[in-house]
């Protein structure tokens, strides 16, 4: 059930936050990044597709390099979201394997996001490279317009678990409060059912409930925003901790 990184455990009931960095050019990474090392979260995410230079020689490679010397203890996600699934910049099949590959052997990142459910790319495959490479992935998968129904919902989490990544993500979009009961139920039922940690998420304003209750239900990263959302419905990091300090009576840092 519990999965750990670094200093942290995911899936022991308390949800970690992650927090995303978004800049567009390497000046703008590393200053955001000073921003939110401060703030010490539990975990970062770079949001990779927002980087103008990311396909560029070795240019992600570098900015990850810098990053483990800003964020130290904390563990780091790379990320790049496709265009298909919310992302900010087109990559082909090929870059896109080439990438995540390059980072895994790299080893700076602790964590490679990994879109299970992309077209025409085998990401089972990806995943036992990345794991020969010792590197661990997050599995996901986003819808922005709709939440699925239950059955697929489930599906996609336990088709992620079987492609062997080591964490389990699913980003939708709710149109009714209903949409994120069927989140949360699917979330719990998938989470007792996997020694994986799972991670769920409603997007937009309706499904911020889900970003503060989320934990309840088995969802072990709530992703929050410091200098600027990497999705929409993101609450910013301080309000967070005070939520979920509340909710999960924990001893988070405030
Ligand atoms: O998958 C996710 C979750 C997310 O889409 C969210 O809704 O918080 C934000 C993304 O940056 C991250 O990669």
């Amino acid at each position: 059930m519990s999965l750990r990184i670094k200093s942290i455990t995911l899936g022991d009931g308390i949800p970690r936050i992650c927090v995303p960095i978004t800049g567009k050019s390497r000046e703008e990474i590393l200053s955001q990044s000073e921003i939110i090392a401060r703030s010490q979260p539990d975990l970062v995410e770079w949001r990779s597709d927002y980087y103008e230079d990311v396909l560029k020689g070795e240019s992600a490679l570098q900015i990850l390099e810098s990053l483990s010397g800003i964020f130290g203890g904390i563990p780091v996600i790379f990320t790049f979201r496709s265009v298909e699934e919310g992302g900010n910049k087109e990559i082909s099949v090929w870059e896109y394997q080439t990438l995540n590959i390059a980072v895994a052997q790299q080893a700076k990142a602790d964590l490679i996001d990994v879109e299970v459910y992309r077209k025409d790319f085998n990401a089972c495959s990806m995943i036992r490279q990345i794991h020969h490479l010792n590197g661990k992935v997050v599995g996901s998968n986003h819808n922005f317009q709709i939440t699925y129904e239950s059955e697929k919902m489930a599906e996609i989490l336990y088709g992620m678990d079987e492609c062997g990544a080591d964490i389990l993500k699913l980003a939708m979009m709710p149109k009714t409060p209903e949409d994120i009961l069927r989140l949360f139920e699917v979330t719990r039922q998938v989470s007792d059912n996997t020694q994986k940690p799972v991670v769920t998420m409603s997007m937009g304003n309706l499904g911020k409930i889900s970003r503060i209750g989320g934990g309840v239900f088995g969802s072990a990263i709530t992703f929050a925003s410091a200098v600027d959302v990497s999705a929409p419905g993101q609450i910013p990091l301080s309000e967070m901790r005070h939520i979920l300090a509340t909710i999960y009576n924990s001893t988070a840092k405030q």
